[in-house]
């Protein structure tokens, strides 16, 4: 698709073969004279690339480019300096005033139609870059939650703190759920000199030890048995931006020597290469272990662990920060809801109430996977109780104050099995008024237990007498 082309030269004759030669490549061209007449054209035309001469009767090109670049702003175009043969000085200039590329006069045509294509293409891939880079931050700002706590702030200061030196090593802790991958998207978007390169993830955990350092370092051509053809690894592929290296406590002490020399001299080596490669890339690594527990235990290596721990972020678990459960909640509700086309308006009473004395141990994600279950099971416009299911804590319905008498109308008799006139056993009765209790008690006994008044060790005698399998009703186990 042709560009909008700015041709600026006092020679006529340049800016009329020049014109054409552009025009021929389906480039819109218009062409100035002078300094004055070239700032006119561009505000006016708004031009991609200008081809611009250093030498003009009424301005330094330098001062034109200032002008363009300073009235352009982010959309300002990319300029091409023509300078006079032999007056590389100049050239110079041009090149750290911010001119994309330098001509020499007499321009050559071929040479100026494959300049202009080098700017095109160049602008194209920069505004690509941003749009996604853009894009992925505005995602950040919409999928994080600051809370209310004092920790979760002090948190984001760290993470803030931290983006401002690109190069330094962070290590982020905290249980499974508690959010280490967002803290880490934190630290890459708010990094200037890295978020708009590649955020790479690799999870330590969830690949074959012997894969984990072909993925890590890549490999040449016939480096093993199958590898036809070399690959570049995630080293190579995060270079500019960060390398997230997820469950670092789950990687194998040989790999862990090999990381500690990139981490401690920024090169490597493709497994079966020669060629030393640079690591232009800010290491990130979370754990959910303690990692000075596996260093004491003999799992992880001291000199590493020492390495990574240049500047820790520790997430603590959300049992331990209540005040975040129902500003996350609220966040969680409003994304879910709107993604499923929903108008809950927010939470009610009764619902907040529970979910600040759940303990969460699936923290966050947990949370999440709790408000996206309701938001499915919600018909009004507030977010019940009775759609809030929290696993091990009891069901509302019929609400009842956690020592109360048994919340239920007797339980339907249960099927009298083969004759039918035969009225239930005790113990048929016993077994269905069990079920129906831990049905209500999302399989918690210990409620079951305070709401048949008797104690703990009879309910869980009972539930095993009569085979009962509990497990059926905690269904809402937390992922990991
Ligand atoms: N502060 C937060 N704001 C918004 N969402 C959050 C926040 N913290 C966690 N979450 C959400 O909780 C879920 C779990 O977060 P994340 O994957 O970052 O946890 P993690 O600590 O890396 O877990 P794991 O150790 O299991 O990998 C995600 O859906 C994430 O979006």
């Amino acid at each position: 698709m042709g560009a909008r082309i700015l041709v600026v030269d006092d020679e006529k004759t340049f800016r009329v073969v020049a014109q054409a030669a552009l025009a021929a490549e389906g480039h819109d061209v218009r062409t100035a004279a002078s300094g004055g007449e070239a700032l006119g054209v561009a505000r006016a035309f708004q031009p991609q690339v200008v081809v611009l001469d250093r030498n003009l009767p009424d301005a330094d090109g330098l001062a034109v480019l200032e002008r363009l670049r300073e009235e352009g702003g982010e959309d300002a175009p990319l300029v091409v300096m023509a300078t006079a043969y032999g007056e590389i000085e100049n050239a110079v200039h041009a090149l750290k005033a911010g001119a994309f590329d330098y001509l020499t006069k007499p321009i050559q045509l071929p040479a100026l139609v494959v300049t202009i294509q080098k700017a095109l293409e160049t602008r194209r891939l920069r505004r690509r870059a941003e749009g996604l880079s853009g894009a992925a931050r505005r995602r950040l700002e919409r999928e994080f939650c600051v809370g209310a706590s004092a920790a979760m702030r002090a948190v984001v200061e760290l993470a803030a703190k931290v983006a401002t030196s690109p190069d330094t090593t962070v290590l982020v802790e905290g249980e499974s759920g508690t959010g280490k991958q967002v803290v880490a998207h934190l630290v890459h978007f708010r990094t200037p000199g890295r978020r708009d390169g590649p955020f790479v993830e690799l999870n330590c955990a969830a690949i074959p030890e012997t894969l984990l350092e072909s993925e890590l370092f890549g490999f040449e051509k016939g480096a093993f048995t199958d590898a036809k053809r070399a690959k570049p690894g995630l080293l190579e592929e995060a270079e500019g931006g960060t390398l997230f290296l997820d469950e670092i406590g789950d990687m194998p002490l040989a790999t862990q020597a090999k990381l500690l020399k990139v981490l401690e001299t920024q090169v490597f080596r493709r497994l079966g290469g020669v060629r030393d490669l640079q690591a232009d890339v800010r290491f990130l690594a979370a754990t959910h272990r303690e990692l000075a527990a596996e260093v004491a235990a003999g799992r992880f290596r001291h000199d590493l662990f020492h390495r990574l721990d240049v500047f820790r972020i520790t997430i603590p678990p959300l049992r331990e920060r209540r005040e975040d459960i129902l500003p996350l909640a609220r966040f969680f509700l409003g994304e879910l809801a709107a993604r499923a086309g929903k108008s809950i308006r927010g939470l009610a009473p009764e619902t907040e109430r529970r979910l600040l004395a759940y303990a969460f141990p699936g923290n966050v994600r947990e949370l999440r996977n709790v408000i996206e279950r309701a938001v499915v099971l919600e018909a009004g416009d507030v977010l019940s109780p009775e759609s809030v299911l929290l696993r091990g804590a009891p069901a509302p319905a019929p609400a009842p104050a956690p020592d109360a008498a048994p919340p239920v109308a007797p339980p339907p008799l249960p099927a009298a099995g083969a004759d039918p006139g035969r009225p239930p056993t005790l113990g048929e009765v016993e077994k269905a008024y069990l079920e129906d209790l831990l049905a209500r008690a999302g399989g918690n006994k210990s409620q079951v237990a305070r709401w048949m008044g008797v104690s703990y060790p009879t309910v869980a005698k009972k539930i095993a007498d009569h085979g009962i399998d509990v497990s059926r009703w905690k269904d809402d186990a937390p992922e990991s």
